[in-house]
């Protein structure tokens, strides 16, 4: 942390203690024993979402229970405000789990960490704010593998992004700084709960970067956001500029809203050890509710779901979780004393994630960057990193890709025969691997391979470079039947050559971006890895020894078909069960060329769509729902045949927050407009 005067950088602040919050209970006893119609496992992005959405109906009751504590307290600036992402981040504090990868041997061996987020919001609080969509391709891709191009194709997911969303347009300031930034209205939503904007600080090699990236390849791209991500851009940052340039995240987007919905009760502070399945019909297994304990050793407490359980832990914990409630490999719950419920291979299996590395220069003279602190100032605090590029094969290797796509199948191919996984598994990695191959590798393909990320951190000026598509696959598996010993996470970094080779061509083109011009007129000298690398070789080697996770790791309980090594059907509900569902980055079957966050408050809004028409006797057809009761159109229409309702439970949410004001409404787009406006006025 960087900030020199606690106290002075809190008094700045000191208008967050006056914001609208849901309140939120930390005592496990307000729900011990009670019954709910949906407990979700895990207040995160999408667990959030699902909640808000599924609390709209009246006649329903939720109860949202989360490892973590509360985002409002002592510390509530270091998720509030942007540039406190780097410089008073909440990741290697008690709001991070701080997770560790086992040993790496395409990293040299190393233990990679990896963060998540363990507070209300999960990792929406302590990320890096980017919000880049998806393509097109790759959600029809992954809808034909799970065969619901209807709920899951791209019409759909489009759809449900823009539901999440309020854009709002940059300052005349910004624009001005940032010529080259472009964006085209008609691909965003305008009535949200998750603000898409750009900060109000801007610095003009921002631009130059977009300029470099299109002298290198790249072309500035008009529309980001429409079903092609592929060209350089500045991103949307999940920002409120209409609320103090604050992050909007899972919390205060999806949460605080719904502070009058008596139907929603949220714990926090108490991990969910395991989900309880009544076995006793093999062809109906039920999840009947959840155990949950503030600590290891503290009293285990048990809820009641009348209808379902939906566990939203994220990539690592959802499939630990899994495990510990006897969905898994029969074989690796036998080795950690777990009776098996349900054989299920996949869950865990087919890890992947982005990995980054980059090459840093010092800057040039007197160039002008941001601060590299948090200042008290909302309008230079609203500042985070934001330009980006994604490069296709083509661009980053010419006519060399099919050599490379050829030699990448051979190998694998011999690599499967001598795994001695599951076939199911196997078959997890064939499907999604050579859907891969054919959405983004294939010649002319329009998909980003790589990402290229403009950066200023701690006084260095990076091009980073980060894997979208990895062809390796690792694992997430529970050590132990202790729900609070963490499990292996072995995201087999580099395990398929065809990485580390885009990874080195990635680096290139990264330095062929500084050294081209205008960019390279703001640069000093190449710090890392240092023009002394030069040959593949050492350009390989420099990628192992310092490549670390993007932070977006999805797949662990993958929507595939069953004998594909699928842990969730196109309904997200656990094989062999009737009413246990997955919703977070774990049912992505395979890598996704943008930043998670997007797609999945996406998806998380198609998960509750699905829900709800469940709940109403309808098939889900991939639209949204007729409107429901709680929403801010103050319709009803309820969800006949929820059993419970209002008042069927006493945990009555008293607690650390501070509700005060009525039930938000999202801004519409004039509104956003006009205080835009008026704030580029007042700048
Ligand atoms: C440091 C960092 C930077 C990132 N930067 C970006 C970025 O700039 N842009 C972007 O798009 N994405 C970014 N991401 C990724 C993005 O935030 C995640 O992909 C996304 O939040 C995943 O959503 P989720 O719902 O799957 O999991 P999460 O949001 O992580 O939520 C899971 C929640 O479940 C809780 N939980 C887990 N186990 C239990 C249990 N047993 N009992 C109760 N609660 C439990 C966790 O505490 C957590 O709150 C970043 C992530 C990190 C960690």
């Amino acid at each position: 942390a960087t900030i020199q005067d606690r106290a002075q950088f809190d008094s700045a602040y000191s208008h967050h203690a006056n914001m609208m919050r849901r309140s939120v209970t930390g005592n496990g006893n307000d729900l011990e024993g009670q019954s709910y119609d949906y407990i979700i496992v895990g207040g995160g992005l999408a667990g959030l979402t699902v909640a808000s959405r599924l609390s709209e109906v009246s006649n329903v009751t939720v109860a949202v229970i989360e490892a973590g504590g509360d985002v409002y307290g002592a510390d509530q600036n270091k998720f509030l405000v942007p540039t406190g992402n780097l410089y008073d981040s909440a990741v290697k504090t008690q709001y991070d789990w701080q997770w560790q990868t086992s040993s790496q041997a395409g990293a040299n061996g190393r233990n990679l960490d990896w963060p998540r987020g363990k507070v209300l919001g999960g990792s929406s609080a302590i990320n890096g704010l980017y919000l880049v969509r998806s393509n097109k391709a790759e959600h029809d891709s992954l809808a034909s593998l799970i065969s619901a191009p209807d709920i899951w194709g791209w019409d759909n997911i489009f759809r449900a992004m823009k539901k999440s969303e309020t854009f709002v347009p940059p300052t005349g300031r910004v624009r001005n700084v940032l010529p080259d930034l472009r964006y085209n209205e008609a691909s965003h939503g305008s009535s949200g709960p998750i603000h898409h904007s750009w900060p109000g600080a801007a610095f003009p090699t921002t631009n130059d970067f977009l300029q470099s990236m299109a002298n290198t390849g790249t072309p500035i791209s008009d529309d980001a956001y429409g079903g092609s991500s592929s060209g350089a851009f500045v991103a949307t940052s999940a920002i409120n500029p209409q609320d103090n340039w604050h992050r909007s995240f899972a919390r205060n987007g999806y949460l605080d809203p719904a502070q009058n919905r008596p139907n929603l009760h949220v714990l926090t502070g108490h991990q969910v050890t395991r989900v309880l399945l009544d076995s006793s019909d093999p062809a109906n297994i039920r999840a009947t509710g959840v155990q949950y304990a503030a600590s290891r050793g503290a009293d285990v407490k048990t809820v009641n779901a009348n209808r379902e359980v939906i566990v939203s832990g994220g990539s690592v914990n959802t499939p630990q979780i899994l495990q510990l409630s006897g969905i898994g490999n029969q074989q690796h719950l036998a080795s950690i004393g777990v009776d098996t419920v349900i054989d299920l291979p996949g869950v865990g299996e087919n890890l992947n994630d982005h990995v980054v590395t980059s090459v840093a220069w010092a800057p040039q003279g007197n160039v002008e960057m941001p601060a590299q602190a948090v200042t008290g100032n909302a309008v230079a605090d609203s500042y985070v990193n934001a330009a980006t590029g994604y490069t296709t094969m083509n661009t980053l290797l010419g006519n060399y890709t099919a050599e490379l796509v050829q030699q990448a199948r051979a190998q694998m191919a011999q690599a499967d025969a001598a795994s001695d996984a599951r076939d199911e598994v196997k078959r997890a990695w064939n499907v999604t691997r050579e859907a891969q191959l054919q959405a983004v590798f294939s010649e002319g393909s329009a998909i980003g391979a790589i990402e290229l990320l403009w950066a200023y951190v701690f006084g260095s000026m990076q091009v980073q470079v980060a894997l979208q598509h990895p062809m390796s696959r690792g694992y997430v598996r529970a050590t132990s039947n202790d729900p609070f010993t963490a499990p292996e996470i072995n995201p087999n970094v580099f395990g398929v050559n065809f990485d580390l080779a885009l990874m080195r061509e990635g680096l290139k083109l990264a330095r062929r971006v500084g050294n081209a011009q205008p960019l390279s007129n703001s640069l000093g000298n190449e710090n890392s890895p240092g023009t002394n690398v030069q040959a593949d070789n050492d350009f390989e080697t420099y990628a192992r020894n310092s490549v670390g996770t993007e932070y977006h790791p999805s797949s662990t309980s993958s929507m595939l078909p069953r004998e594909d090594g699928g842990v969730v059907d196109a309904n997200l509900m656990v094989y062999g069960t009737s009413n246990l569902r997955v919703v977070d980055a774990s049912i992505l079957s395979s890598p996704l060329s943008c930043h998670l966050m997007a797609p999945l408050y996406g998806a998380a809004e198609v998960a509750a769509e699905i829900i709800v028409a469940h709940a109403q006797g309808r098939g889900y057809t991939g639209s949204a729902p007729p409107r429901s009761d709680n929403d801010s159109a103050g319709q009803t229409d309820g969800a006949p045949g929820a059993t419970g309702g209002p008042g069927s439970n006493n945990g009555n949410g008293s607690g650390s927050g501070n509700g005060t004001s009525a039930l938000a409404r999202p801004t519409t787009y004039l509104g956003a407009l006009l205080a835009v406006i008026i704030a580029s006025l007042l700048l």
